[in-house]
């Protein structure tokens, strides 16, 4: 895989990272195919917590990749790739493993979509999250809002997609959607550090909690929530507001 490490902490945790610094981990296609074909191998091996993260210090992940999403004009032509990152974040949202969202940076759209789809958000000190979609004149569109309803209250939820604004990782725990912060200087080894507590109990344990908390949620009505989502995601995508919050983004200085 190009655009997507992986890497087995012992039979603990698979790490599944996002690597494409240079654009702020921002996901395009291949990467899609890569998150799924990493998470295929996470369930066939003999881990019991996945963790998402990004390369570098700086983004855990910037969303969709614009440079080449631009190039999407039509409800149609948004409608095909939303659907298809949305079918793996909902895949991540019913996986059979614990998931664990590990934030070592700037998390936006897209990236904080990503975050939510995981079952716990372990963040760095110097993160900022934001559900900016607004700015750009659509909605979340990978199933995010409608999972982000399943992880925080709803006016919580409402609050952080309605204004669209960057969140500190203070503010994040406050609201209980970061559960847990790690100041260790190499943040991934302070993340499997305090995930050992988890993994070196006996793996049924986790097996069976996981379980119960897929219970809790309603799938076919959370699966209806996110095509309504990606639907209303993909008609706004065809406005103009959209096009030129994009072409404002790429053309900035
Ligand atoms: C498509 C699905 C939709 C959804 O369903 O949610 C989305 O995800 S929409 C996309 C939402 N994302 C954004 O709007 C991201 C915008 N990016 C930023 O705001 C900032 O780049 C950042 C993520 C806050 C990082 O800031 P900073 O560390 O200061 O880096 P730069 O801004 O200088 O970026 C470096 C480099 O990377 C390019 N970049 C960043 N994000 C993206 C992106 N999502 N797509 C394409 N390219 C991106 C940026 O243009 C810079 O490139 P160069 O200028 O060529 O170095």
């Amino acid at each position: 895989m190009e655009s997507v490490q992986i890497k087995n902490y012992g039979t603990g945790v698979t790490l599944i990272q996002i690597d494409r610094k240079e654009i702020r981990n921002a996901i395009n296609e291949q990467v899609m195919d890569e998150l799924n074909q990493a998470l295929t191998l996470a369930e066939r091996d003999a881990s019991c917590i996945v963790v998402i993260s990004g390369s570098g210090e700086r983004a855990f992940c910037s969303g969709g990749d614009l440079s080449v999403f631009q190039y999407l004009k039509t409800e149609k032509q948004a409608k095909e790739m939303l659907l298809k990152m949305g079918a793996i974040l909902e895949r991540l949202a019913f996986f059979p493993k614990v998931t664990v969202a590990a934030l070592n940076g700037t998390a936006v759209g897209g990236g904080s979509e990503l975050a939510t789809a995981c079952d716990l958000r372990i963040a760095a000190p110097h993160v900022k999250l934001g559900f900016v979609q607004g700015e750009l004149g659509i909605t979340t569109g990978w199933g995010g809002s409608s999972l982000l309803f399943e992880r925080v209250t709803n006016q919580i939820a409402l609050d952080m997609l309605l204004s669209a604004r960057m969140y500190s990782t203070d503010e994040l725990y406050k609201q209980g959607f970061v559960h847990k912060v790690i100041y260790n200087a190499s943040f991934l080894e302070g993340v499997i550090e305090y995930l050992e507590s988890y993994f070196l109990q006996n793996k049924g344990v986790l097996q069976a909690y996981k379980a119960r908390l897929l219970d809790q949620l309603d799938r076919p009505n959370i699966h209806r929530n996110i095509q309504n989502e990606i639907k209303d995601c993909a008609k706004l995508w065809e406005t103009d507001v959209h096009h030129e919050a994009v072409r404002a983004f790429l053309n900035r200085s």
